[in-house]
């Protein structure tokens, strides 16, 4: 699938000046619960409202969605207020009973996407719509995975298409619910860069108090919107009540939250920008430099191992370095979590090379 600029124009069409808003519950709870919310969103930046109608939940016995007669509040809910109508769909009866309800946006679940047949599924039942659809990432951190997902819309012939970045599943603990991994969704933006990509801080933190910072790198990265669990009274909601936040709360962050423009033509930061560019472009240069010197050194001493028949993994050695290497870290800012990351693959790198001279 190749980028084209006519990705973006759905969302061009709604001429923004601000990033595109899905807000709303993270279920529909009774028809109540539905339009007060959306009577409370309907004057902020929200465009579309969102919520759950079927709620795919990690262990059964929890509350899982009202079902389709929740499609009719939402329906409801557009005709009092204007907005725009959002849920999520995971199979073929509920992508009918959505286009029979007329809802505008459909969105693809996490753990919807990991499953090549579901979406296919999904995408047969969509063929053709003039919907939005969005593509949630998969659960699992893969891109390629992603990417086909998006391709499987994109040969329905579904034009209006974009992803959500909601973070992605780690056995460790995290601070976070879903760990960001911020470069897969950079990753996915060089490759489909038209690709509107909203962000989903709610499911990213699983805590309120850190939606506003995770929206803020994530317009600090150039998304084009933001998908905000939104209910009057989020501890008390059916499901997902740490995550969600009143809409009050979420006015609030569409005045604090700094929006940060893809470009400045001005003359004296063009200027200093590339100056700057042009000392990283040497620097970078060293680096690569410097770690192809060092695989050279590598493949000497892989050499002498061969030699004496000495294994290539020396852990206390390696063990060594690394905590030197943490330590000077330190001293230039440098954090433990990067220096770990860079020296690991440095590492491997240097083992692939010996094992290279060794069996060879
Ligand atoms: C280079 C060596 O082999 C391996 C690679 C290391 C490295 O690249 O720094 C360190 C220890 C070994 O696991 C070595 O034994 O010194």
């Amino acid at each position: 699938m190749e980028n084209k600029k006519e990705y973006r124009n759905w969302l061009d069409a709604h001429k923004l000046d601000h990033p595109l808003v899905i807000a709303g519950p993270c279920s529909a709870e009774t028809e109540d619960q539905v339009l007060k919310i959306a009577h409370q969103l309907k004057d902020d930046d929200v465009t579309y409202l969102r919520a759950g109608i079927w709620k795919p939940r990690t262990r059964p016995g929890n509350f899982e969605g009202v079902g389709a007669i929740g499609l009719k509040w939402l329906q409801r809910a557009k005709k009092e207020t204007g907005l725009l109508t959002a849920t999520e769909v995971a199979n073929r009866t509920h992508v009918d009973l959505a286009l029979e309800h007329d809802i505008d946006l459909l969105w693809i679940g996490a753990r919807s996407t990991v499953s090549p047949f579901i979406v296919q599924e999904i995408a047969d039942a969509l063929e053709g719509t003039d919907k939005v659809v969005l593509v949630k990432n998969p659960v699992n951190p893969d891109l390629a995975l992603w990417i086909g997902a998006v391709e499987r819309f994109h040969t329905a012939n579904i034009k209006n298409l974009g992803v959500i970045h909601r973070g992605f599943s780690t056995y460790d603990k995290s601070k976070y619910r879903n760990n960001p991994e911020w470069q897969i969704a950079v990753d996915f933006q060089t490759r489909l860069p038209d690709i509107p990509l909203i962000c989903d801080p709610s499911h990213i933190t699983g805590k309120r108090d850190m939606i506003f910072d995770v929206s803020q790198t994530a317009l600090d990265l150039n998304y084009d919107g933001l998908m905000i669990e939104t209910h009057y009274d989020p501890d008390n909601a059916w499901s997902d009540a740490a995550q969600q936040v009143t809409p009050e709360t979420l006015l609030q962050m569409f005045k604090d939250l700094r929006i940060r423009k893809e470009y400045d033509d001005e003359a004296g930061f063009q200027n200093k920008l590339g100056q700057l560019r042009s000392q990283i472009d040497i620097l970078d240069n060293t680096i690569i430099e410097t770690l192809g010197k060092r695989m050279k050194i590598a493949d000497s001493i892989g050499g002498l191992k061969k030699e004496r028949n000495v294994a290539v993994l020396q852990s206390k050695r390696w063990n060594e370095i690394l905590g030197k290497m943490i330590l000077q870290g330190e001293e230039y800012g440098l954090s433990e979590e990067f220096i770990l990351k860079v020296f690991k693959a440095v590492h491997q790198e240097s083992i692939n090379h010996q094992e290279k001279v060794i069996k060879g």
